[in-house]
């Protein structure tokens, strides 16, 4: 059921007021692979859930439903409140200004500088005034204890800079939402851990509610409020990163041994 106005929930009840995300029984494949066999993951509000899990196992494509860039076969996708795959693509791009999603390499233009990075993503998404405009990017910069790197190029700025300026162009419009495909990758400890408090400093002043995919256990260690371990198409087991960790199942185990013995996770 698609409403003209009104909030587009379907015939199932909606989640709690606190819970931002809730996919329910969600299917996906391409082809004759199914990906997803049957996920159920909810995020409750101002808390940061990582999606954990061996590599090519559907971690992107478990977030990219949650920012709308995917359709489930079969499943709901509920986000602040509403079906997102039941709605159409219009409303659906409304419902997206409230999310922001840091890809994977966050990237920017090489021959821009990290101002001009800024508006031309503010120019492709809104018409606010200029002034406005500028108001937002410095703020953003400023979010990222970066204001100074405004008039820098890419190229002048460190990797870790780098995800930062990538954050703060997410952060622009103010998401009640942000997805991470990897937000630490490539980068060196120190690197890492800037980043990842700055996720967590969002989520407690900003009261920021995210999803974030990781291999990295410094930054899963310092994110996480709630793990999820996504295993052959459905979350096999939820917590703490410690009851994850603790967990008893074998690819679990597994999973954390090859990281401890590598510094990842
Ligand atoms: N648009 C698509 N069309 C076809 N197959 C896809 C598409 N998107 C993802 N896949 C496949 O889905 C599977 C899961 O991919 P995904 O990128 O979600 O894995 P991942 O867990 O994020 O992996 P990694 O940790 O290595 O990044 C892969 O086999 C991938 O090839």
């Amino acid at each position: 059921m698609v409403g003209e106005d009104g909030p587009v929930t379907g015939n199932s009840p909606p989640p709690p007021e606190n819970v931002v995300v809730d996919l329910r029984d969600v299917h996906k494949g391409f082809g004759p692979k199914t990906i997803l066999k049957g996920v159920n993951l909810a995020v409750e509000r101002g808390t940061s859930a990582v999606v954990l899990g061996g590599s090519g196992t559907g971690k992107s494509v478990l977030t990219k439903h949650v920012v709308g860039l995917l359709q489930p076969d079969k499943g709901e996708v509920w986000v602040l409140g509403e079906r997102l795959d039941l709605m159409t693509p219009e409303q659906r791009d409304r419902k997206r200004t409230r999310l922001g999603y840091l890809f994977q390499g966050g990237a920017l233009f090489d021959s821009m500088t990290v101002y001009e990075n800024m508006r031309f993503f503010l120019d492709r998404l809104t018409t606010l005034r200029r002034d406005e405009k500028d108001d937002l990017i410095m703020e953003s910069l400023e979010d990222v204890n970066l204001p100074q790197t405004r008039d820098q190029y890419p190229a002048e700025l460190s990797g870790g800079q780098k995800k930062r300026i990538g954050l703060a162009r997410t952060l622009i419009l103010r998401p009640d939402i942000i997805l991470y495909d990897e937000p630490t990758t490539g980068l060196d400890p120190v690197s890492v851990r800037v980043v990842s408090e700055l996720i967590v400093q969002l989520r407690d002043t900003r009261g920021i509610s995210s999803i974030a995919i990781t291999h990295d256990l410094l930054a899963a260690e310092i994110i996480t409020d709630k793990a999820h371990f996504l295993h052959d198409g459905v979350i096999a087991a939820s917590g703490t990163l410690d009851e994850v960790r603790r967990s008893d199942h074998p690819v679990l185990q597994e999973f954390f041994q090859g990281t401890e013995a590598y510094g990842q996770a």
